[in-house]
């Protein structure tokens, strides 16, 4: 049968990018969506607004929900200071398989844990299961009608703690309105619209910084 777009994304990586170098595995996937073919990573226009928001807070622990082939999660990993961790949770099986082998690629497997589930499942086990306390961030590029809940069951687990950022992608597009609503109008988050565009194209959409108050 025909191979998927994930996977032709991860035999681009292998040919193009050099291996332990994440930023030409960053670079080899732009490449494959900008002339090969549209896939639904971050991108690179809105990945630097990513690093910045990373770079500048230096978190130790970080949680990214939605791996997908791994293109954030490697964005993130490669800006962590030593010792920093990024669980990542991915639902599909075939994702997670690809996102595996990119990360690896990148040389990042050390500082990155892929879990396989649903967010729903796990939030409310990481605590325990990892021995994790709190966040200091969290990126929400999941399936978009499930950031304003897991961002509840997150506050209900106890998994922020004052100054957590969440950073949430596509507010724009594809859209979280229930989400941009809820962190714009609770008193609980300080919330800031970075302006870009949907990855690969002149569409708008933005990132959503909201910082946990308490
Ligand atoms: O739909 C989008 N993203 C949904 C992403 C979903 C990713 O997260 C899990 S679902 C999951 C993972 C963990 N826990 C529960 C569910 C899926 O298997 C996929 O890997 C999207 C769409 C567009 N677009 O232009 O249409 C642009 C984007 O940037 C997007 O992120
Ligand atoms: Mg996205």
């Amino acid at each position: 049968t025909r191979s998927s777009r994930p996977q032709r994304l991860l035999s681009v990586v292998k040919k193009r990018a050099a291996h332990g170098d994440p930023q030409s595995v960053i670079s080899a996937i732009d490449y494959f969506c900008r002339h090969n073919e549209w896939a639904m990573n971050v991108g690179d226009e809105k990945g630097c607004i990513l690093d910045s928001v990373v770079s500048e807070l230096n978190p130790e622990r970080v949680l990214e929900l939605g791996t997908y082939c791994g293109y954030s999660t490697i964005r993130i990993a490669r800006i962590l200071p030593p010792g920093a961790r990024l669980i990542t949770l991915e639902f599909n099986p075939d994702y997670a398989a690809i996102a595996r082998q990119v990360i690896a690629w990148a040389g990042l497997e050390d500082k990155v844990q892929l879990v396989e589930g649903a967010s729903e499942d796990w939030i409310p086990r990481i605590k325990e299961h990892f021995g994790i306390e709190t966040f200091d961030f969290v990126f929400l590029d999941h399936w978009k009608d499930r950031y304003l809940p897991d961002t509840k069951l997150m506050e209900e687990c106890g998994l922020l703690r004052k100054g957590t950022v969440l950073l949430a992608d596509n507010v724009i597009c594809p859209g979280v309105p229930d989400y941009l609503q809820y962190v714009r109008s609770s008193p609980s988050y300080e919330s800031y619209y970075f302006k870009s565009h949907l990855e690969y194209t002149q569409a708008e959409d933005g990132l959503e910084k909201s910082v946990f108050l308490g």
